[in-house]
């Protein structure tokens, strides 16, 4: 199926484009009233990720309402733990819980290794959906969690400031530390493989709580991992790979020569100085969420300075992270408009 709008490929290939392509992380889900709309009809958001047609349904309405230049597949990166055998929850208002938690290496003898073709079909399915809806519209994004992210979860057991629990078994049990990272990496990579079999023209590695890291551990306990991953999907898979390691501005050298082709920033990371860490890959982001609180001319001076900073090519416009649930989706569509109507 050729792409009518391929102007995300392009640019994570590094290969020219008339204008800058636009989406946002977490587009699907938390702005848009049609989309609590359908989670109403599903009952929850369980239900919703693991019902193929209604993901596929709201995966597409961010391109309908929005206009973005791409598509992200609508699930979670906690389908992975669930895969391995460790289910969790979606507390109102609190985010994921996992009612277990991997704390021990008898613990993780409990975990399998999963297998995205049986354990993930669901997201599989909708994948499928959403290439046939599109009809070549936009690419299709699709996403995992970046294995330490994952290991997070799965320790702690529920979202954290400081993931105390998770850092403190790096530092304790390193041993136990690698199995798991190990266990979930090799879950991942398959799980990305599938996502790519069944449609995903692009896919990003979300490695949400990098930050928390030092660089010692974060070159110890996380990119070692992600780089297995960008490793074996360039060896069999031939899609770009986007690593998005929200907080690692220490790390932006080391992740600028991982085998992927887009590196995601946040509004931390300074765009020219990013430039010069990362001088042969196409780079994605980073306006500050908070932006979108501010009225019409803020947002287009902003939108405007970023994109002076970061040039036109080998650029994708996003935000530093994912779009917060209060965001006016009126602010969202002018941010969106204001990067297609830019020229130099
Ligand atoms: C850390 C993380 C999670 N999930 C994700 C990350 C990495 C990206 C990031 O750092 O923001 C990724 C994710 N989660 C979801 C998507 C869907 C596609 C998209 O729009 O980008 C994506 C890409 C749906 C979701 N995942 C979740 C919702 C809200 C649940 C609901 O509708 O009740 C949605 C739409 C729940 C979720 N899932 C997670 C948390 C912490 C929460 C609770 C709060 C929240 O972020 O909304 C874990």
């Amino acid at each position: 199926m050729m792409l009518q709008n391929d102007l995300l490929l392009r640019a994570a290939r590094g290969e020219n484009v008339e204008r800058v392509p636009i989406w946002l992380m977490r587009q699907a889900g938390r702005i848009l009233a049609e989309y609590r709309a359908v989670r109403e009809k599903a009952g929850s958001f369980i239900k919703l990720a693991t019902t193929p047609e209604l993901a596929a349904e709201v995966t597409i309405q961010p391109v309908d309402i929005l206009g973005v230049d791409a598509a992200i597949i609508f699930s979670d990166i906690l389908v992975i733990p669930e895969a391995m055998g460790l289910p969790y929850e979606m507390a109102e208002q609190r985010g994921p819980v996992f009612p277990q938690t991997v704390r021990t290496a008898q613990d993780l003898t409990r975990l399998k290794v999963a297998d995205a073709e049986s354990d993930l079909a669901y997201v599989l399915d909708a994948i499928k959906i959403v290439k046939k809806e599109l009809n070549g519209r936009v690419p299709l994004i699709g996403f995992a969690g970046a294995p330490f992210t994952i290991f997070c979860y799965m320790t702690e057991g529920r979202g954290s400031k400081t993931f105390s629990v998770a850092k403190k078994l790096l530092y304790t049990d390193p041993a136990f530390s690698h199995a798991l990272l190990q266990k979930i990496t090799d879950s991942t990579i398959d799980y990305l493989k599938a996502q790519i079999r069944a449609g995903a023209d692009l896919v990003q590695i979300f490695d949400s709580w990098a930050g928390i890291l030092s660089p010692d551990q974060y070159r110890t306990f996380s990119l070692p991992y992600i780089k297995q991953i960008c490793d074996a999907l360039a060896a069999t898979a031939g899609v770009p790979v986007t690593v998005f390691a929200k907080g690692a501005f220490f790390a932006r050298q080391e992740i600028g020569q991982l085998n992927c082709s887009v590196v995601g920033l946040d509004w931390n990371m300074d765009a020219a100085e990013s430039r010069q860490l990362i001088p042969n890959k196409t780079l994605q982001g980073n306006l500050d969420p908070c932006v979108l609180y501010a009225d019409y001319g803020q947002i287009k001076a902003e939108v405007k300075k970023m994109l002076q900073t970061f040039g036109t090519q080998r650029y994708i416009a996003n935000l530093g992270h994912g779009v917060y649930p209060d965001t006016d989706p009126e602010k969202v569509k002018y941010f969106i408009e204001t990067v297609k109507e830019y020229t130099l």
